[in-house]
């Protein structure tokens, strides 16, 4: 596990998409295919719009989501429109989606037809976790319906998610599918996520989900 502080928020955005850039690349000399599992929310925007320009075989790259809000491409809140318009863009438009989110009324109606192309993927190659305040990290939030399944040696690939910290129902990859990642960076910005990441690391899973890949990430900080 590395702590890694940046003196600003550009200086960081530039050096995580450089060092995601690189695993890609590598990843690439030796897989046909590889994937990239990243975060949705408000943080990892800036990353997304350096990557999107980066020279890579972006035809041979999976890309998806960690988690996903059970709401439509047409909503402000929806992480897969997000990725479509800071990341699958430029020369990562060649990259292939795997879709987190199905045109049905529930997140549960959702995983059968879901699942099968995520499980096809893994292990994953480089995954991008982001962290909320209350130190849940993709949909796996502290309080959650299916949050002792989702972090449990049992746990599927993918569950429905509801939490009295998310604002809709989500479908979240488990604990046991992310922990697949060969790389794994968890990028977080500002004083609150600091302080939330420290008392994370001595804290149980069920109040810290985070906790679970602080062993093997590199988180990256910025005020
Ligand atoms: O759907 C989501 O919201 C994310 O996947 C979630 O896990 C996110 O990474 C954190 O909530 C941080 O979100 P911000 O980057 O907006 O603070």
């Amino acid at each position: 596990m590395s702590f890694i502080e940046y003196p600003d928020r550009e200086v960081m955005q530039l050096d995580l998409a450089n060092k995601i850039a690189g695993e890609l690349r590598s990843a690439l000399d030796h897989q046909d295919r590889v994937s990239f599992c990243v975060s949705g929310g408000s943080t990892p925007g800036p990353v997304f719009d350096t990557l999107s320009d980066v020279s890579l075989d972006w035809d041979r790259v999976d890309v998806l989501l960690n988690d996903e809000r059970w709401v439509p491409e047409s909503s402000e809140r929806s992480n897969t429109a997000m990725l479509k318009r800071r990341l699958l863009v430029n020369k990562a438009a060649h990259a292939r989606l795997i879709p987190l989110y199905a045109d049905v009324p529930t997140p549960e109606d959702g995983l059968a037809g879901l699942m099968p192309a995520i499980e096809a993927i893994l292990p994953i190659n480089v995954l991008l976790l982001g962290m909320g305040d209350d130190m849940h990290t993709a949909s796996l939030f502290p309080g959650a319906d299916q949050l002792g399944l989702a972090l449990s040696d049992e746990a599927p690939t993918l569950l429905a998610m509801r939490a009295p910290g998310a604002a809709e129902p989500r479908i979240t990859l488990s604990a046991n599918a992310l922990k697949t990642a060969i790389s794994t960076h968890i990028l977080i910005t500002g004083e609150g996520k600091r302080k939330a990441y420290e008392a994370a690391r001595d804290l149980p899973a069920q109040d810290a989900p985070v906790s679970v890949f602080l062993p093997q990430a590199h988180v990256h900080w910025a005020p």
